[in-house]
């Protein structure tokens, strides 16, 4: 019985676990060969130079990658130990379990509270005092709801770029999801805009697993458990965060962090 217990522990560690995954635009490949493991409650960060692949890998991990057309791959992505590049897995579910956010906040053109409940709603939820329950809950969770409480029913347009891509965070918490893919977060964020959303990402992380592409290597430093650097669609190093900046194994990625290209 305990070491059932054990393994259960070591399985609910591995949220993701990437197999030799090859990834092609028509004749293109843009990932190669990668072999990565995410674990849950950490912030992994993902990181390299432009067209390196890094968006192209995170947004396989909920399959938004094939709204691209002519894209096929090869290899396998384990989603708590189920391949979610299989053709049969259910890709609302796995778009629920795998939140997303993008590099620019993109609100609807609805209110603060209907841009939250939206994905509720989608999943049939109608019932108003429930939906209010998730909306307060996903914006305490977004640090979003004492800045916008007194005014849910405004348009969300009217809110700055930072609370914009809080309350894109909020809408995708309402959700309920395992993992939250971040796709450059706090590019066209603020200096404390972009704090506030590495302060979040922190506290996000004790309930959800993250995973952030972004360009800003303190950024990385200061808020990542571990980070991936990627080159050309490759993986060249893996480690724990404070290795790849303090102590690097590949020469690559020592020129990268310090500046030497990119
Ligand atoms: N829709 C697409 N069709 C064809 N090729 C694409 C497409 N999207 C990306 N690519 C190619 O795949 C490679 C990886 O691109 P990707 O956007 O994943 O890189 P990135 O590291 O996220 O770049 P950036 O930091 O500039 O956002 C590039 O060579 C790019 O040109």
């Amino acid at each position: 019985m305990e070491f059932a217990t054990n393994k259960l522990d070591i399985q609910k560690a591995e949220v993701f676990q990437v197999n030799k995954l090859n990834l092609y635009y028509g004749k293109d490949q843009a990932l190669k060969n990668i072999d990565l493991s995410i674990n849950e409650n950490e912030i992994t960060a993902i990181i390299g130079p432009s067209g390196c692949g890094k968006s192209t890998f995170i947004k396989t991990l909920n399959r938004m990658v094939e709204l691209v057309e002519s894209v096929h791959t090869e290899g396998e992505v384990y989603y708590r130990g189920k391949n979610i590049l299989d053709k049969k897995y259910d890709l609302v579910e796995l778009r629920t379990d795998v939140g997303m956010v993008f590099q620019k906040p993109n609100p609807f053109p609805k209110s603060i509270f209907e841009n939250v409940v939206y994905g509720p709603r989608i999943h049939g939820i109608n019932d108003k005092k429930l939906l209010m329950e998730v909306a307060e809950n996903s914006l305490r969770g977004a640090a979003l709801w004492d800045e916008v409480k007194d005014r849910l029913n405004e348009n969300a347009y009217g809110l700055s770029g930072g609370q914009q891509q809080r309350l894109c965070i909020a809408r995708c918490l309402a959700i309920q999801p395992d993992v939250i893919l971040m796709d450059e977060p706090t590019s066209a964020l603020d200096p404390i805009s972009t704090l506030k959303i590495e302060e979040l990402a922190q506290e996000l992380k004790e309930k959800y697993t993250i995973i952030i592409v972004t360009h800003n290597m303190q950024q990385a430093a200061r808020i990542s458990d571990k980070t991936a650097f990627f080159l050309n669609g490759e993986v060249i190093e893996y480690d724990s965060t404070t290795t790849i900046f303090s102590n690097p194994s590949d020469k690559r990625t020592e020129d990268y962090i310090s500046g030497r290209f990119g």
